[in-house]
């Protein structure tokens, strides 16, 4: 049988259309899935990937999901984040700190209990701030205050005390390659 001659050009439409359909999907975060290959890829489950795909036909395609992970940051979240933020920091923290480094030091505790996101947190930081001001002379000096710091946020909460002789074993010094990530101190005494 002769090909019908609109053909080419209904295959030249289909390919524009596509192509159209492509770049507004992506412009509005979409994810296309080609006409001609219509797919269902279990849309009920939630399964490893963040996103599921329905059938072209009910126009639906591949929609984000939320996925724990990524989920809102909880108190707790964000309270492992800071310890290990700031432990880390101690335990990089210069033998022997600059005038400037104590004073960050200082300045830090003071902008993290204004500013933590987490009212109540930031409230009874400050409170403890008060009770134990910085202690930063050296870097054992900070990592152990900072330990002792925290371990009056944990008695608080009724959580275990950590034993602050053992700090140093739980927060080391970053892993960087030729000591890129150390902070540096002074050679002269203040
Ligand atoms: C400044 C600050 C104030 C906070 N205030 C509050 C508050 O008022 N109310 C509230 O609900 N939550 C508060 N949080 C959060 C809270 O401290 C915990 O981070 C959160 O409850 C999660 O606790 P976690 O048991 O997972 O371990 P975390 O307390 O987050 O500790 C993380 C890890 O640090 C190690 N660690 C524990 N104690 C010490 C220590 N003393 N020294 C060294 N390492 C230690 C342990 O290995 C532990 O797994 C605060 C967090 C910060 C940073």
């Amino acid at each position: 049988m002769a090909e019908n001659p609109w053909q080419p050009l209904l295959h030249t439409f289909e390919k524009l259309s596509n192509c159209i359909q492509t770049h507004l999907s992506n412009f509005i975060g979409i994810k296309n899935t080609p006409r001609s290959s219509p797919t269902i890829q279990n849309p009920t489950s939630l399964d490893s990937s963040p996103l599921i795909t329905r059938t072209n036909n009910s126009n639906l395609q591949k929609l984000p999901l939320k996925d724990k992970s990524i989920g809102p940051v909880t108190k707790e979240d964000l309270g492992r984040a800071t310890w290990t933020f700031l432990h880390t920091l101690a335990a990089q923290y210069p033998e022997k700190p600059t005038r400037q480094q104590k004073k960050d030091v200082k300045e830090l505790m003071a902008i993290l209990s204004r500013m933590y996101p987490c009212r109540e947190c930031a409230d009874h930081f400050k409170e403890i701030l008060r009770s134990n001001p910085p202690r930063a002379g050296s870097q054992e000096e900070f990592s152990q205050w900072l330990c002792h710091v925290h371990n009056t946020v944990n008695r608080s909460l009724g959580k275990l005390v950590f034993p602050c002789e053992r700090v140093d074993a739980r927060w080391g010094k970053l892993e960087c390659e030729q000591k890129s990530c150390d902070l540096h101190g002074t050679s002269m005494d203040f």
